[in-house]
C-alpha cells in the first residue's frame, strides 16, 4: 500500500512571492520544497550553455528527460535571461512532460511535500489537498524584484522590469499547455497590500485547515 502523502500546491504569475511563501511554509511544516521553475530554467540553461536552440522540443525534451532534480543549483539559474528562455521551453510540450513526471514523483514519493510553479494545483498535483495561487499586482511584484536586484548589488530599472514580468505573464498565461491560471479549487492570495509575514500567515491557516481535515 502507498504511504500517505500531503502536498501543498502553490502556483502564481512571476515574482508573486510563491518561492518565498513555498520556502517559509516548508520550513515551518518540515516539508520537502521542489520550485518547479527551476526545472524549466535548469532545461533552458543547459541548451544556451551548449549553444543548442531554444526551439527545438526534441533536444530539449532529451535535456529535460536527463535532468536530477537533486543538482538544481538556485544561484546559477536565477538571471533574468534564463527565465525569458525557461518560459519560451515551457512551452514544449515534450519538455512539459517529461518534467511534470519528475515533479510528480517527488511529490507522490515524499510524505510532506511542498511545489511552486505555474501549473501545480491544475496539472502537477491536481488532488492536493491545499492549492494557493499567490497574486500581487504587476507593479508591486515589479517593485519587489528591482528591490530584491538592488539589494543583491545588481543594476536595474524599474520599468524594464516591470515590462519583463508582463511579457513572460502574457506567455505563461497564452500557451496552450498547461496555461498558468488558478486551479477551481484554489484559494486566492493577493499580497499587493500584505507584507512576507501577513503572507505567511494567511497561508499557514489555509494549510492547517487542509492538515486537520486530512487527518480527521
Ligand atoms: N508579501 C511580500 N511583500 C514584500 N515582498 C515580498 C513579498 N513576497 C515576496 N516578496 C519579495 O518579492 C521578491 C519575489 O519573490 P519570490 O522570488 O518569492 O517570487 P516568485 O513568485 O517565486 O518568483 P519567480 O516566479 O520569478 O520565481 C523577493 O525579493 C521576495 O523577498
Ligand atoms: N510549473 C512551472 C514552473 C515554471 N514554468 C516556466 O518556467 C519559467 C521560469 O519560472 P520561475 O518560477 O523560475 O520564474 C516561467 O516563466 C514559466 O514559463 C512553468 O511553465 N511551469
Amino acid at each position: 500500500m502507498m504511504a500517505k502523502t500531503f502536498t501543498i500546491a502553490i502556483d502564481g504569475p512571476a515574482a508573486s512571492g510563491k518561492g518565498t511563501l513555498a520556502r517559509r511554509l516548508a520550513a515551518h511544516y518540515g516539508f520537502h520544497h521542489l520550485d518547479t521553475g527551476l526545472t524549466y530554467r535548469a532545461v533552458a540553461k543547459a541548451l544556451i550553455d551548449r549553444g543548442l536552440p531554444l526551439d527545438n522540443e526534441a533536444i530539449a525534451a532529451e535535456m529535460a528527460q536527463n535532468l536530477d532534480l537533486k543538482h538544481l543549483d538556485r544561484k546559477a539559474l536565477a538571471t533574468h535571461d534564463v527565465g525569458e528562455a525557461a518560459s519560451k521551453v515551457a512551452i514544449m510540450p515534450a519538455v512539459r512532460r517529461a518534467l511534470v513526471a519528475a515533479q510528480r514523483a517527488f511529490a507522490q514519493t515524499l510524505p510532506g511535500t511542498v511545489l511552486d510553479g505555474r501549473d501545480i494545483g491544475t496539472v502537477v498535483c491536481p488532488d492536493a489537498p491545499v492549492k494557493l495561487y499567490v497574486t500581487a499586482s504587476a507593479q508591486a511584484r515589479a517593485k519587489r524584484r528591482h528591490a530584491e536586484i538592488l539589494a543583491g548589488d545588481g543594476e536595474a530599472d524599474l520599468a524594464a522590469i516591470l515590462a519583463d514580468l508582463e511579457r513572460r505573464d502574457a506567455r505563461d498565461m497564452g500557451r496552450t499547455d498547461s496555461p498558468l491560471k488558478p486551479a477551481d479549487d484554489a484559494h486566492l492570495l493577493d499580497t499587493t497590500e500584505m507584507d512576507i509575514e501577513t503572507a505567511f500567515l494567511a497561508a499557514k491557516r489555509l494549510v492547517d485547515e487542509a492538515l486537520a481535515k486530512s487527518q480527521a
